[in-house]
């Protein structure tokens, strides 16, 4: 079976295309600035050049269109035909509480993400336009979604609630929810099978940080705890999110600044993070370039994110009464080794000993960074949320027929 897998962003759109009887990957892209004026389509086939197109794409609808032009164009297509495209995957990032794992979308399932957006307004409304570009694209082809929130609904009542009146929990159903969960489930599954061992004995700390930074405490193959809360602001230090604050401060600065919601909103989420402390970037790559060129803002940009990771994972290790293995994955995860060599480098306490060589290779495979006297395994292990979304896209339409 061909499934295509969307991740819709609300002024992107990422794709893959599956071939799940041996999942490879037939061809992968990216739209960008979708309702600009020059959206950029970036189309790579396996095994054939990548392309890049800049046109005007006002919607996701068009967005799809094009994509489905590029996989079956003569050139650069991997299709003779759409109609060979079996099932459509989403991920989706908010699930509430009402989906602990992926599901068949049915006029049901859509009007629940929709009741939703208020939990993820910047997530959601995207997610349903994949969807039903998909659908007015490919008419009769099941489509599926995955939610980022589903692996966290294993949390305990202790660790979701938050300490504050009842009331709101049970009126508006304010808890932690978690995001990421599709690469926090597939990085620990990843990480039992490379140590040979089997999971349910394992407490694993996954650290997903990337542009959206969260950690998990996986505890016998469940996640016990997570960072990201109510929606994915809260937790770690992220590119442009200020994770953790007191909760005064918003309304501290809405009182003198005159901001209105949407205002404090934007600055917490757009304005924040590795960008405000920096002043010029809220990529990982530009910030270590800074740290190594002597820069002040830089620096300390770098040390707070890399301080913030840090306790994280001292909290997860308390949470968890231990850790036996630690994952690093995602943009930042993957690809820094000094986040990983300053992180591992106070963890000492934990028996943690980084081998500083082999955390310097470079590799798209999952490996062990830690010396063999170390009491925690130290992993790197590249994510694969697609991969696992094309996956359960396959089984819940095999078993919806
Ligand atoms: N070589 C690298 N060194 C440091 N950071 C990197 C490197 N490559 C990518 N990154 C970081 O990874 C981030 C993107 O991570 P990714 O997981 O792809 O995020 P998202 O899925 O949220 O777009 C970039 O913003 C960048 O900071
Ligand atoms: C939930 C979230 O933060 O997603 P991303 O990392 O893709 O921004
Ligand atoms: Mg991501």
């Amino acid at each position: 079976m061909k499934v295509l897998v969307i991740n819709a962003g609300s002024s992107s759109l990422k794709y893959q295309l599956y071939d799940m009887t041996d999942e490879t990957v037939l061809a992968k892209g990216l739209v960008e600035r979708i309702g600009m004026d020059s959206s950029i389509l970036t189309h790579k086939p396996t095994g054939k050049e990548e392309v890049t197109e800049v046109s005007e794409i006002l919607e996701h609808t068009t967005a799809i269109r094009k994509v489905l032009e590029k996989l079956t164009d003569k050139e650069h297509g991997v299709l003779s035909s759409v109609d060979e495209i079996q099932a459509v995957g989403h991920r989706v990032v908010h699930g509430g509480e009402t989906f602990k794992g992926s599901a068949l979308v049915t006029p049901e399932v859509k009007a629940e993400i929709r009741r939703l957006f208020d939990l993820a307004p910047l997530h959601n409304p995207p997610a349903i336009m994949g969807i039903n570009a998909a659908e007015v694209n490919m008419p009769g082809v099941p489509n599926v979604v995955a939610f980022d929130t589903a692996f966290h609904q294993t949390m305990e009542e202790k660790v979701y609630l938050y300490p504050i009146p009842k009331v709101l929990y049970k009126k508006h159903r304010i808890r932690r929810y978690g995001a990421h969960g599709t690469s926090h489930q597939y990085v620990s599954r990843v990480a039992a099978e490379f140590l040979n061992r089997p999971i349910e004995e394992l407490k694993i700390i996954t650290c997903h940080i990337g542009n959206g930074a969260s950690l998990t405490a996986v505890k016998g193959g469940v996640s016990v705890d997570t960072s990201m809360g109510l929606t994915p602001l809260e937790g770690l230090m992220m590119g442009t999110r200020s994770g953790d604050l007191d909760p005064t401060v918003v309304t501290f600065v809405m009182n003198k600044e005159e901001l209105s919601i949407s205002e404090v909103n934007s600055m917490l989420n757009k304005h924040s993070g590795l960008l405000a402390i920096s002043g010029s970037s809220s990529d990982m790559r530009d910030i270590t370039d800074g740290w190594e060129a002597g820069k002040p803002n830089e620096t300390l940009a770098f040390e707070m994110y890399e301080y913030r990771l840090r306790k994280y994972i001292g909290a997860y290790a308390a949470a968890m009464n231990g850790v036996d293995v630690i994952v690093f994955t995602a943009g930042v995860g993957e690809n820094s080794a000094i986040v990983r060599e300053k992180t591992c480098e106070n963890l000492s306490y934990l028996g943690v000993e980084l081998d500083k060589e082999l955390n310097k290779v470079r590799s798209g495979e999952p490996r062990r960074i830690s010396t063999p006297n170390s009491k925690v395994e130290i992993l790197v292990i590249p994510t694969n949320e697609e991969l696992m979304i094309a996956r359960d896209t396959l089984q819940i339409v095999q078993e919806s027929k």
